[in-house]
Parts: structure tokens; sequence; C-alpha cells
């Protein structure tokens, strides 16, 4: 990759044509490295101390295994965030780079399926925690039925995540696809995903077993 830096507008138009590119092929897109290591740990380190302030909203109940089970346990916690707080600089800043990277992307596309939005909002950032022990979102789709959103970005916090150990993949079963072909997204550390929010991309949290961080965006057309 050319030298990182998402202040260069060379770059960010690149990173724009993969947007582009992709979503007009696959439904979804992946950038990975999309802040840097310095800042991703910044991210990080704002989310893990609102998670220590205890801002997080105790999860949905899920049963651990399937239903029989009766032993609960909470899966994703979440918190909403503005972004121009004080307290969290850099998620503000993760904010207002994937919305330029979204707004260019969507104005850059004149022929592609992005270029068809006209993405003018987006809502708050979901600071999203599974607190691991199994804790996983069951499969789903996060806008059925036209509330608005057409693309759901979501950044991943996680530092060497290993899915063989801890699970938590994201698996997203695009309409269209062969039957048996899936997009396994592992929560990577400075992982960037969009993926159209509709009934196209049904997804699924496997479950967890370490705390697993993500911030989520779903833009508005
Ligand atoms: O973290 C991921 O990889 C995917 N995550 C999701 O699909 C997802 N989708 N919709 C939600 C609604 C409320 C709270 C959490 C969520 C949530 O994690
Ligand atoms: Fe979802």
């Amino acid at each position: 990759n050319p030298p990182h830096n998402l202040e260069d507008n060379e770059y960010i138009e690149e990173m724009c044509s993969n947007v582009i590119q992709d979503m007009g092929n696959y439904g979804l897109c992946v950038l990975d490295n999309f802040l840097g290591s310095e800042r991703g740990k910044n991210v990080l380190a704002e989310v893990l101390t609102m998670e220590h302030q205890g801002v997080f909203r105790d999860g949905q109940l899920v049963s651990s295994k399937g239903n029989n089970e009766d032993s609960k346990i909470r899966s994703d916690q979440i918190c909403w965030v503005h972004g121009k707080e004080p307290n969290c600089p850099n998620i503000g800043y993760l904010i207002s780079k994937v919305d330029s990277v979204i707004m260019r992307a969507n104005k850059m596309d004149k022929i592609g399926q992005l270029g068809r939005y006209n993405i003018n909002g987006r809502t708050k950032a979901m600071v999203a925690c599974y607190p691991g022990l199994g804790s996983h979102y069951v499969k789903h789709v996060d806008n059925p039925n036209r509330d608005g959103r057409c693309i759901t970005a979501i950044y991943y916090l996680n530092l060497n995540w290993n899915v063989q150990r801890s699970g938590g993949l994201l698996r997203i079963f695009p309409e269209g696809w062969r039957e048996d072909k899936v997009a396994d997204i592992e929560p990577l550390f400075d992982r960037l995903l969009f993926f159209w929010s509709d009934r196209r991309n049904p997804h699924e949290v496997q479950p967890a077993y370490n705390t697993r961080y993500a911030i989520t965006l779903w833009y508005f057309d």
C-alpha cells in the first residue's frame, strides 16, 4: 500500500474507486489498515475507556446454545456516540474519514450501483461490544423494510484477533451468490467493511469467545 495518508486526496480517491468497484461487484467492500495502527489504537483506547466507565447498555439476552438451554448470556452491548464528544476525538476522526470516503465515492460513481443513491445522512456511531462467552448475533438483515438505511459501515478494533481461537466471524450470505457461497469477514483491527444494509445481505455474528469490539455507522439515502 502507498504510504497511508487519509489527508491525501489521491489516497482517498484510490480508496473510493475500490469501494465503488467492490460495492458494484459484490455488494460489500473490505478496506484494511483504514486509519493506520497508531490512530486505530487511539480509537480502541477510547472504546476501552468507555467500557471501563460502564456506558455500554446491557446487551440483549440470548440463549447460549440453540434454544433448549435456559442459560442466558448477554450479547451485543452497545452505546451511541455522536463523535463530537470531548472524550472521544479519535472516534470522531474515524467517523469523519468514513464519511468522506462514502460521500466521495457516492459522488464519484456515475454508472455503478453506489452512484444511484443520494447519500445524505447517517446514524450516530454505534459502538458494540460482544462480551465473549459465546455471545453472537443471529442471522438478520439490518434494514429489511426500507427504513432509509442503504449502507452499513463497520470498523473493527480487535488486535491480534484469531477466529479459530476466538470465533466472532461475521458471515454474510449475499443474495444472488451461489447457494454455497458466503462472505466470511474476520473482525480484524483497523478493518473497515461496507455492505448494502437491505435484504441483499443477510448476515450473522458467530459466537465470540473473547471481547469483540466494533463501531457501526448506517448511511441514509
Ligand atoms: O459486528 C459485526 O460484525 C456485525 N454486527 C451486526 O451485524 C449487527 N447488526 N445489527 C445490530 C443491531 C443492534 C446491535 C448490534 C448489531 C450488530 O452487531
Ligand atoms: Fe447487522
